[in-house]
């Protein structure tokens, strides 16, 4: 029996990344039975079936540290939520509704600030206090100046992490510079696979150079807020937790009612003035039932 991990999925096959090398393989007959779907992400056992054409049957599943629905992988330990703070214009709703996701599905959360060569009005500093008192590490990212670049390395090394952010924040020039045969693999990859007109795009994790893996497709590709309950959305504000003195208590959501100590961490400054608004902002919109965004 060999020791990998799923890197890539594809009409029944499984793509095993072992000490090995890269296996083809099947999954045993008990899991569909046992209505167990192996995931990208996943550790698993193998059995070799032949070492020439490397192919192989998974045998067993170690039990799932995480499991993101959105792209579909397992085991997932972090995710950089990146945003620029401008060419873009940073929403920060649509950012911390990015967090609201992060947290509910349990992962580690570092923020990612792109194109900071091009601050003039100190956006970088706005947008770093607000998430740093909130708790998040915060980095700022320049791909032309290469500051920080090193440090988003550190942030991949050993740990299977996803990107996440909208459209033309430089996630992939990120990717680019961290590992400069990032475009080249994931070419490579593709060309492998020879995906046919009719295959669907599944998630894939490539290797760093660094030692990390990281998915191919951006995280919450969704991003409904469905599956969360009203009364629940408070706890994936994770600044408000030490304040738990409302007159309330648990029962308070922080909204109207008197002596409520997040809204007055709010008044002080202690809690972010934007980041409560942006609570406010997704509480409402989960009652108007207009979930999607
Ligand atoms: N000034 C500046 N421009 C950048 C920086 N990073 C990326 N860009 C530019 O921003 C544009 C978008 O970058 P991409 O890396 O394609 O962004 P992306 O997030 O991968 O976008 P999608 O692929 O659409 O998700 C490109 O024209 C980049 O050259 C940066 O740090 N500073
Ligand atoms: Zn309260």
């Amino acid at each position: 029996m060999l020791n990998g991990q799923i890197i890539k999925g594809i009409g029944g096959f499984y793509y095993v990344d072992t000490d090995n090398g890269l296996y083809e393989c099947r999954a045993r007959g008990i899991f569909r039975k046992q209505k167990v779907t192996p995931l990208v992400g996943d550790r698993v056992s193998i059995s070799v079936v032949d070492e020439e054409t490397k192919k192989g049957v998974v045998e067993d599943i170690k039990k799932r540290d995480t499991e993101l629905v959105r792209p579909p992988i397992a085991n997932v330990d972090k995710v950089l939520i990146v945003f620029a703070i401008k060419n873009p214009k940073p929403n920060l709703s649509l950012l911390d509704r990015f967090i609201v996701l992060a947290e509910k599905e349990n992962l580690e959360i570092v923020v990612v600030l792109t194109k900071v060569d091009l601050d003039d009005d100190d956006k970088l500093n706005e947008l770093k206090t607000i998430y740093e008192l909130s708790g998040y590490k915060v980095i700022p990212v320049s791909n032309e100046t290469k500051l920080n670049v090193d440090k988003i390395k550190d942030e991949l090394r050993d740990n299977v992490v996803v990107f996440a952010g909208p459209s033309g924040v430089g996630k992939s020039s990120l990717l680019n510079e961290i590992d400069k045969n990032f475009k080249l693999q994931t070419g490579e990859v593709s060309d492998k696979i020879k995906r046919g007109k009719h295959t669907t795009r599944h998630a894939e994790l490539l290797k760093l150079e660094c030692g990390g893996m990281v998915a191919d497709t951006p995280g919450f590709s969704s991003l409904t807020l469905d599956d969360i309950g009203e009364t629940e959305l408070k706890g994936y504000f994770i600044e408000f937790d030490e304040f738990d003195d409302c007159k309330f208590g648990s029962r308070c959501i922080h909204e109207n009612e008197p002596s409520c100590a997040v809204k007055e961490a709010v008044e002080n400054g202690e809690i972010s003035k934007q980041r409560y608004k942006s609570y406010i902002q997704l509480l409402n919109e989960m009652r108007q039932g207009k979930r999607r965004y």
